[in-house]
């Protein structure tokens, strides 16, 4: 079993997690839910040895402290975890990947069998062998790192996001995937922003707000709990009914992968005056008269009382820019074509080569997903976003 114990985890003045206890016995799957920024990839990075904030409390795994010990250790000992974004090797193939994932003590032995296992779970896996992972579509190159992750032969499981990125009817796939790892008896601690269709696998959830674990119930509960409803599962807005867990979701009626996604927004959203401790046009005024007067001046106060000094050319230098960006966004904006107004214009991407040529630069469409910000790119006569 994995036991998470008072979790705290800074980065430098700013606290990531408080406190936070979580427990997965092998054999279930346990979510944790929360909005962007509460804290959920630290935890699991804390857990794994890999976080670059300083971390107290305890992760014990079959009794043995994690905290401390390096991350390849953490992995001898059986946790293993399938980071944010994959961290698969794009340029190798899907069994130099696999292989790679069998690089700790404990699975060095068994590593035949790992693989074995693995293919039977994902035989996609063993029929692509030879395939270099960078052509494989995102479902599976998704499936290539839970694969590699299960190489390193784990008691426990972790995974951040792994349904980030995936078409609907390709999250559907990897769900179903989970539970058949949770089935070989695994235990798995998932980290989700889809709420709906990583309940519907587990046995038990977690609310991570804040830096806090506010809530913990069986997953069926949590999908019944109205404010979970309206939280996570988007209840307010739709009228279809919350799924039931371990029944895995109907196949969604939408088909087409979208060209991409945006994260609910957080209903725990922090203004930046409360992060910055001093409202922004407070910091402004501060910049202003110090430029004016050319000196080096605190301008932010710390949480501790204490001041940070801000060289007022580097931050009055920002701050221009800020301004300019602003400018620049405003004389776009007033130059620009009369707004169209039909519904199917206004759904329709503009081709490049068609707009006057003031507006013949690549269009940027930024997605905000806090505390990140996403940048996706369509290329000049390309109806295609790429995420940068
Ligand atoms: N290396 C770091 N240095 C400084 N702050 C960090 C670092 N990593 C994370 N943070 C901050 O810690 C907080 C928690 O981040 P974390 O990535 O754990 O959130 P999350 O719940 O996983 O969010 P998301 O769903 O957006 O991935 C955020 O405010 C983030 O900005």
């Amino acid at each position: 079993m994995l036991e998470l114990e008072n979790i705290t985890v800074r980065y430098g003045q700013h606290r990531a997690l408080e406190e936070a206890s979580v427990k997965v016995k092998e054999g279930e799957i346990v979510v944790i839910l929360g909005a962007n920024g509460a804290g959920k990839s630290t935890l699991l990075k804390a857990a794994s040895g890999i976080c670059e904030g300083s971390v107290s409390g305890s992760a014990r795994l079959n009794g043995t402290e994690l905290i401390g010990l390096s991350a390849n250790k953490i992995v001898d000992e059986g946790l293993a975890l399938v980071p944010e974004g994959r961290g698969v090797f794009p340029e190798l193939t899907v069994k130099e990947n696999l292989t790679l994932g069998a690089y700790s003590q404990r699975a060095r032995d068994e590593e035949k069998q790992n693989l074995a296992r693995v293919q039977e779970l994902f035989p996609k896996l063993a029929d692509r062998a030879s395939q270099i992972v960078g052509t494989m579509s995102g479902g599976e190159q998704q499936m290539v790192a839970i694969g590699r992750a299960m190489m390193s032969n784990p008691r426990i499981l972790t995974l951040d996001e792994p349904s980030l990125g995936l078409s609907p009817l390709l999250s559907k796939e990897l769900f179903a995937n989970l539970a058949k790892v949770r089935d070989l008896g695994l235990g798995i601690l998932l980290v989700e922003q889809n709420a709906k269709q990583s309940l519907a696998i587990a046995d038990r959830g977690y609310l991570l707000e804040n830096a806090h674990v506010t809530h913990e119930d069986t997953a069926q509960a949590l999908i019944s709990d109205p404010a979970v409803q309206a939280a996570y599962l988007g209840a307010a807005s739709s009228n279809e009914s919350p799924p039931t867990a371990s029944e895995p979701e109907a196949t969604p009626k939408l088909e087409t992968p979208s060209a991409f996604q945006v994260k609910p927004a957080s209903t725990q959203t922090m203004s930046a005056d409360t992060i910055l401790g001093r409202s922004i046009s407070d910091l402004v005024d501060a910049a202003d008269e110090a430029s004016r007067q050319n000196v080096l001046r605190p301008v932010v106060p710390a949480t501790n009382g204490k001041t940070i000094g801000v060289p007022s050319d580097r931050l009055s230098a920002a701050l221009n820019e800020i301004e300019m960006s602003a400018k620049r966004a405003l004389d776009r904006k007033s130059s620009a074509r009369p707004l169209r107004t039909s519904q199917s214009e206004r759904l329709q991407p503009q081709p490049i080569a068609s707009l006057p040529a003031s507006d013949q630069k690549p269009v940027v469409i930024e997605v905000y997903r806090a505390p990140r910000v996403e940048v996706y790119r369509r290329q000049p006569g390309s109806n295609e976003f790429e995420r940068d």
